[in-house]
Formats: structure tokens, sequence, C-alpha cells
């Protein structure tokens, strides 16, 4: 969708997570956001790793210093973005992660790993 709209996602984090991936761009492959929360993984612990992703070859990896996630959580996550940034907005946690492509709609939108998606909302 267009820049200002909000993406919503609401779902459960399993009770023995890993990790989990919101992405949001153009295509697998092309991506403003991969939002990756990793319980234990890729040698990291409750740590969230964001990175863009330009045809096929991933950016540099921004890593949040919160971590307002438990296992078996149920969170909404809002995602919304300008012609510069996206904007993450979490339970307890809001952050900003830059529109390195300068993407101007999404229309691509997948989550992946330990999450059980509920509810999707675009508004
Ligand atoms: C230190 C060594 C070199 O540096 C490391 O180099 C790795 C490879 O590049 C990076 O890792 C990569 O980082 C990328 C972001 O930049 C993506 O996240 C990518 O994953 C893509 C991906 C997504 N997906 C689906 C998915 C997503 C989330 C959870 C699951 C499944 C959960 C498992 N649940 C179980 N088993 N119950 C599955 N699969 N692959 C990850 O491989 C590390 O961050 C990086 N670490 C640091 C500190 O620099």
């Amino acid at each position: 969708g267009p820049p200002g709209e909000c993406i919503k996602v609401k779902g459960k984090i399993l009770p023995d997570a890993k990790g989990f991936a919101v992405n949001v761009g153009k295509d697998s492959s092309t991506l403003m956001l991969h939002f990756n929360p990793r319980f234990n993984c890729h040698g990291d612990v409750n740590t969230i790793v964001c990175n863009s992703k330009d045809d096929g070859t991933w950016g540099q990896e921004d890593r949040i210093a919160d971590f307002p996630f438990q296992h078996g959580d149920k969170i909404e996550i809002c995602i919304s973005f300008s012609e510069t940034e996206a904007t993450v907005k979490l339970p307890e946690l809001e952050f900003q992660f830059p529109n390195r492509l300068g993407m101007e709609k999404i229309q691509y939108l997948a989550v992946e790993g330990d999450f059980k998606v509920k509810a999707i909302k675009f508004s």
C-alpha cells in the first residue's frame, strides 16, 4: 500500500520460538524491511535484527537494543512508512528503519518462522 498506510500484523509468538520475521517490500527479493526478532538463532539471543534486501542482496543489518517479546506473547506489529523511513510500532517500543530503496509502495508482506498470524489489517 501507499506511504502513511499502517500494516498491522496480529498474532502469537510460539512458546518455543527461536525466531520469526515480518518482511515487507516489493517481493521476496526486494524488501524495504526484514524485521527479524531472534530469541535464539544465528548466534543472536533476544535481539531484533532489521535489514533491507535489494534484488536478492542483503544490506547492512541494524540491531535494535530492546527486545519487548516473550515466548507465547500475543502481539500486534504495526508497520508504516514514508519515502525516507519505515516506522515499526510494537508493544512498548517504536523505532525507525531507513527506506534505503526509496520504495514508494509496499505490495508484498510475508511472515515467517515461529509466529502464528491471527489477523492482518491495512489501515
Ligand atoms: C557472524 C557471522 C556472519 O554474520 C551473520 O551472517 C548471517 C548470514 O547472512 C546473518 O543471518 C542472516 O541475516 C539476514 C538479515 O540480515 C536474514 O535474517 C537471514 O535469514 C533469512 C531467512 C529468513 N528465513 C525464514 C525464517 C525467518 C525467521 C525464522 C525462521 C525459522 C525459525 C526457526 N524456528 C525453529 N527452528 N523452531 C525462518 N530463513 N532464512 C539470516 O540468515 C546473521 O545475522 C549475521 N550475524 C551477524 C552478527 O552479523
